[in-house]
């Protein structure tokens, strides 16, 4: 199988008085592009500590985490960084915009990091918004939008750099069922689109099924993820 994401026997420890606390416990995820899984999981149970490390956020106390090909675990932090920004989208429960830029300038000013020319730029951030339906509000800044929309600008900045993998921690915790529904959609369609390998951390088990697999977290043990039946609509 051609693999986008591939956890092994991954374990993150974190000290905890006179003991540590195992926030991952032998962790293993192979994910294929174009896989949608989602990750569910009590609160405290190590569903954002799984995505910090599969994000290169974290290091691992022990085991590897293959990104695009990359073993992250050997490289310095500089190259840690330089894998993330091209290889990993992310998006986290809030927006995170900047107050000041419009929907396209954040887009842009994410690719000005990357070092993209910034004509390219502008045309890949069109095309983004586009897909993810803003077109007609590129100029409009944050307060201008409403929670889904912002959350579309979020998931059109993270597909900025053309990434492999997608990490996304509860996107619809903001939002009513209707739009959360649209994003989940939208969540769908990139990751099809762009053969994206995605994890979703999700407390909404109703979106399972507009995914191909799940998967639940307990006291930092994943299951092997399992196919989900297609969705009805
Ligand atoms: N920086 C940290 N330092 C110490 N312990 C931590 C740290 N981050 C997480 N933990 C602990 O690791 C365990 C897993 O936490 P994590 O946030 O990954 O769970 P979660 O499933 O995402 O929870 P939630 O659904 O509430 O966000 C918890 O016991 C948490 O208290």
């Amino acid at each position: 199988m051609n693999t986008a994401l591939n956890l092994v026997n991954v374990t993150l420890e974190y000290p905890d008085g006179d003991s540590t606390l195992k926030a991952l416990d032998g962790v293993n995820l192979k994910l294929a592009p174009g896989e949608f899984l989602s990750l569910i999981g009590p609160s405290g149970s190590g569903k954002s500590s799984l995505l910090a490390v599969a994000a290169t956020l974290v290091r691992p106390t022990a085991g590897l985490v293959v990104v695009g090909g990359a073993d992250s675990g050997g490289l310095t932090d500089a190259d840690r960084t330089s894998l993330r920004r091209d290889k990993i989208g992310i998006i986290f429960q809030q927006p995170n915009l900047l107050p000041s830029l419009t929907a396209l300038e954040q887009l842009v000013i994410a690719a000005h990091l990357r070092r993209q020319p910034v004509k390219d730029a502008t045309r890949r951030a069109s095309a983004l918004l586009d897909l993810v339906g803003l077109a007609p509000a590129a100029g409009k800044r944050p307060h201008q939008l409403s929670g889904g929309q912002r959350q579309r600008v979020n998931i059109a900045r993270a597909l900025m750099g053309d990434p492999a993998v997608l990490l996304v921690d509860e996107p619809t915790a903001a939002l009513d069922h209707d739009r959360s529904e649209a994003i989940v959609r939208l969540l769908r369609r990139v990751t099809d689109e762009f053969g994206l390998a995605t994890v979703m951390v999700t407390h909404d088990t109703g979106f399972v099924p507009l995914t191909d697999t799940v998967a639940s977290m307990r006291d930092g043990r994943l299951s092997s993820p399992q196919p989900v039946s297609p969705a009805l609509t």
